[in-house]
């Protein structure tokens, strides 16, 4: 930040201007031609930044390809009168109070509201300012009252000037109306005339000597008391200082680097002398815009407070507030090429040209700033980066026919951001020149009263009373005038009322209206809750119905698990029933042995085999029968069971359905209630609600009667005009209040009520629609699961029915137990082979017996032989030793007689007889005794030959 030096050899400090944008709401025009709102302000308080939509976007793309510019504070439409004095002007304030030249500007094009940001409505009602008011009326008001309860003495001067096609008018000067006011000229403080100094450098390098020089005021310090009672009782309205004093003025303003010739200062005691001041300044104004079409819009004024305030005791403090209101800006910004031209015909205001390039200089630095090159900037000069503390409220349309022109505010707003200025307290004027000039002021004033008075009467002069007579009879015409207006206007006041009654009647009706829709939309939400209770009840249903599924499928597990425990159990049973039969018939072929070898005959072993028989039958149909009941117990069981879970099973599921049906139905009979009463409710506000657009109504209403009024009210003089504007804006904004109050209100009410109304209404519509989507998807859900489950229970059913008929022609298929054991070849042939077995033992017994026989019979031949033999060889005396054996053959004596030859063949013989008396213990033991009995025999036979070789050696001993 860059500094100078200050009075106090301190250095003053850079400082921003401060930039404000105004942002306000559509105008009449502006809604009529439907233009859109493409200025956005953020919604918070204190925001710096503003946007604005160039293109035709809309949505989320308009938002991103908005321009934003960034100043210092944003004010959209909201904010009020207050809100601005209160952030921008009062901070200046302050400074000024504090000996600071400030000033504040505003900028824009026309109708933004310039004019009715800096003064706004300046009238008293009561004595006290209307919400309306702008910045001056507030300023002066507040700085009477602060003075006030300060202890210094002050003196507080006025001055309203008016810029216009580059010539300067004194806005407070009396011959205004018959074009004999002074002619002004603007002059470089210290030179005297105007020089074409070029740059601000050159401009501050021209500045004369400061005053606030503390050596020039110690000369010109002499004690001349000016008390706050003087300031009081003296009360000086409208004083009017010589050229001459002003000019000194001027002169000890040091750091004015311009002022004007013959602008006229009024010293003011009081807000309401400020107030009258600046009423007759805009009086003024308004005679020009009559003659001028457009001229507002393309003049600049500025109301000049300047405030002389006790300092350190012989000094004053002097300080201006410059209160400036521009021209139209669009001038500048429609410029363009025809730039020569529109200015030749005088609608380019060369003022705001040169103060946008001014304003560009200075926020590029630029080392030449054109403040010379119109009347405008240079008496700116100070405003723009000199030493004055500055604001600058640019004011928008938010409309898009207007966007260009807003651009373009907003761009130069933006760049204004950057301008430096260096605040400095240095000017001070002697306190005995200013009250020398306010004694010299008020001397005059003296002398003309005295004059008057010894005059005994009112003096007047003779044009001046001619002037009267004619005054006073077009007064009395106008008044007569005035009073048909005042009837007139009375009968459209009553018709204005009559259109309020009407307005009051359609809002409520359409408050009633919206009370049916409110009763609608409860009626709508209760059906929705119901809609909610049925969809809990369905999921609950659904719950139910998985939980029976998972139920059922256990209980189809467990029924699968008990088949094959029950198959199991059947294969153990079967088992341990076929073993215990083997076993059993295990026992009967070891009985039947036991009976064979008991010496059992043909007859028996088939009486056996047909026991064995039997039994086998019995047990296989034991087995069978029982089989066969567990079999049919199962079935019938699961025949039993099966029916009665699928017939829950799909009662569930029907009623389910039926469940689901029902809540489809109520769903879409309410889908379709609900889009009906949206359609309602949405022909109802694009026909009546929005096109009745009572800000419309209310405006044309006021309109179409202010454009009456103006018109009958044009044709008076200015003097009942002024008191007509009066009339006809206190109605209007009476009116405005009063409907506003009565009509916006309620609107605003019954929107605001609607609103949320509105966004639960689409909130619950979404709402329905994700429902919709919900359920159908839980619809699908649910009938695709159910089909999934009586697939599956089909499936099952199928299975268990194959399984059933499986299981019975199974069953069916067994035979006779008879018939098993008849084709069973297993059987069959174990059988046969026991009978060929018992066949060939028998056979082979027979044999053996046969054998035996025969070997008894040749034993018997052989014991005759070997007792003849004997019996013959003992009758022979030789053969003693034989006598020993003359007994029948003892089997003691011959196992006793070892050395007997015999012994062998008895011991065979013996053991053969054994044999035959042995019945074999089983089919091997048989078989083992049949080849004993072979080997027996053969045996036998060698035996016999040892038996006839021992007879041979026998013989041959003998
Ligand atoms: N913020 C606002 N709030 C309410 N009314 C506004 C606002 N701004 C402007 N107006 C209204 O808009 C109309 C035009 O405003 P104003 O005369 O102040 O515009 P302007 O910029 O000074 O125009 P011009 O350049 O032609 O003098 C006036 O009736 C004024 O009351």
């Amino acid at each position: 930040m860059g500094t100078t030096s200050t009075e106090n050899g301190e250095d003053a400090e850079e400082l921003n201007i401060t930039v404000a944008v105004r942002c306000r709401g559509r105008n009449e025009r502006e809604i009529k031609a439907r233009s859109s709102v493409v200025v956005s302000v953020p919604d918070v308080t204190g925001s710096s930044q503003v946007a604005i939509n160039t293109t035709d976007d809309v949505g989320i793309t308009a938002q991103m390809n908005s321009k934003t510019y960034t100043v210092d504070k944003v004010f959209d439409p909201s904010a009020n009168q207050t809100l601005i004095f209160k952030e921008i002007a009062e901070p200046l304030f302050g400074d000024f109070l504090k000996g600071y030249n400030c000033t504040v500007l505003v900028y824009g094009m026309t109708s933004t509201g310039k004019t009715y940001t800096m003064t706004g409505d300046e009238k008293l009602y009561n004595g006290e300012l209307s919400d309306s008011a702008g910045i001056i009326p507030r300023i002066l008001f507040k700085l009477f009252e602060t003075l006030e309860t300060q202890d210094e003495d002050y003196v507080i001067k006025c001055s309203f000037v008016e810029l216009y096609n580059e010539e300067l008018k004194d806005l407070l000067d009396d011959g205004f109306e018959n074009s004999t006011m002074k002619k002004l000229r603007i002059y470089d403080s210290g030179c005297g005339s105007t020089s074409n100094s070029g740059s601000r450098k050159n401009s501050r390098n021209n500045s004369p000597k400061l005053v606030g020089d503390p050596s020039v005021n110690r000369r010109r310090m002499r004690t001349a008391p000016l008390t706050n009672s003087l300031n009081k009782q003296q009360q000086l309205s409208q004083s009017q200082l010589s050229h001459q004093q002003q000019y000194q003025q001027h002169q000890q303003d040091p750091h004015a680097s311009v002022y004007i010739q013959n602008l006229q200062d009024f010293h003011i005691t009081s807000a309401k002398d400020g107030l009258k001041l600046l009423q007759k300044g805009l009086k003024n104004r308004q005679v020009a815009t009559t003659k001028m079409n457009d001229f507002s819009s393309r003049s600049h004024t500025i109301f000049t407070i300047t405030l002389y305030k006790e300092h350190e005791g012989e000094m004053f403090r002097v300080s201006k507030m410059n209160l400036v209101d521009l021209a139209g800006s669009e001038n500048i910004s429609r410029s363009g090429a025809q730039h020569q031209r529109a200015k030749e015909a005088g609608s380019i205001n060369q003022s705001l040209l040169t103060l946008g390039r001014v304003i560009n200089s200075l926020a590029d630095k630029s080392s030449h700033v054109p403040f010379r090159e119109s009347k405008l900037t240079r008496l700116l000069q100070d405003s723009l980066g000199g030493n004055t503390k500055t604001a600058l409220i640019a004011t928008v349309s938010p409309a898009k026919i207007n966007s260009e022109e807003t651009c373009s505010t907003l761009q130069y707003a933006s760049k204004a951001k950057n301008i430096k200025n260096r605040p400095q307290l240095k000017s001070f004027i002697m306190k005995d020149i200013l009250v020398k000039s306010i004694t010299a002021e008020l001397a005059k004033i003296k002398s003309d009263l005295l004059s008057t008075k010894t005059r005994e009467g009112i003096y007047m002069s003779q044009e001046n009373y001619k002037e009267m007579t004619n005054d006073l009879e077009s007064y009395k015409t106008e008044v007569q005038e005035s009073k048909r207006i005042i009837e007139r206007l009375s009968s459209q006041n009553s018709l204005l009322l009559k259109d309020k009654r009407a307005s009051n009647e359609v809002n409520e009706l359409q408050r009633l209206k919206l009370q049916n829709m409110n009763d609608v939309m409860s009626g709508l939400y209760e059906k929705l809750d119901a809609q909610h209770k049925k969809e809990q009840e369905l999921a609950e249903m659904t719950s139910n119905l998985k939980s029976t599924l998972s139920s059922s499928q256990s209980l189809v597990k467990e029924y699968v698990k008990k088949e094959e425990q029950m198959t199991q159990r059947m294969q153990v049973i079967l088992g341990d029933e076929f073993l215990r039969f083997r076993e059993m018939l295990i026992d009967n072929i070891e009985r039947i042995k036991e009976n064979q070898t008991k010496g059992g005959n043909d007859e028996n072993v088939k009486h056996h085999l047909d026991v064995l028989k039997q039994e086998v039958i019995e047990l296989l149909s034991m087995a069978q029968n029982r089989a066969e009941k567990m079999y049919k117990d199962w079935i019938e069981k699961i025949l039993e069971e099966v029916p009665n879970i699928f017939q829950t099973l799909s009662d569930k599921v029907d009623h389910v359905n039926s469940v689901i049906d029902n809540y489809y139905n109520g769903l879409a009979e309410n889908l379709s209630d609900i889009s009906e009463e949206y359609n309602n409710l949405k022909q109802y506000f694009n026909e009546h609600f929005f096109k009745n657009n009572h800000e419309d109504l209310l405006y044309s209403h006021i309109d179409k009667t202010y454009h009456r009024l103006q018109l009958s009210a044009d044709g008076l003089f200015q003097k009942f005009r002024q008191m007509m504007d009066d009339h006809l804006k206190d109605n209007k904004s009476l009116m405005i209040q009063s409907l506003r109050s009565a009509t916006t209100e309620i609107i605003d009410k019954e929107m605001q009520l609607f609103d949320p109304q509105r966004k639960k209404w689409e909130d619950s519509f979404n709402l329905i629609n994700q429902c919709d989507s919900i359920s159908n998807g839980l619809n699908s859900e649910i009938k695709s699961a159910l089909s999934g489950i009586k697939s599956t229970f089909g499936s099952s059913t199928d299975m268990i029915n194959q399984s059933i008929s499986k299981v019975k022609d199974e069953v069916n298929s067994y035979e006779g137990a008879s018939k098993i054991l008849e084709h069973n070849e297993i059987v069959q042939r174990k059988i046969a082979d026991i009978i060929i077995k018992d066949t060939s033992l028998r056979n082979g017994l027979q044999k053996t017996l046969e054998s035996s026989e025969d070997h008894v019979a040749a034993f018997d031949r052989l014991k005759k032989h070997i007792r003849e033999t004997v019996i013959a060889e003992i009758n022979t005396p030789s053969r003693v030793k034989m006598t020993t054996l003359n007994t029948p053959i003892d089997r003691k004596g011959l196992q006793s007689t070892e050395r007997t030859p015999l012994k062998p063949a008895i011991l065979q013989l013996n053991h053969c007889s054994d044999n035959i008396n042995t019945v074999p213990q089983s089919p091997f033991k048989s078989q083992q005794c049949k080849s004993n009995s072979v080997s027996c025999v053969s045996k036998r036979h060698q035996d016999n030959d040892a038996w006839e070789e021992n007879l041979n050696k026998i013989s041959r001993l003998e």
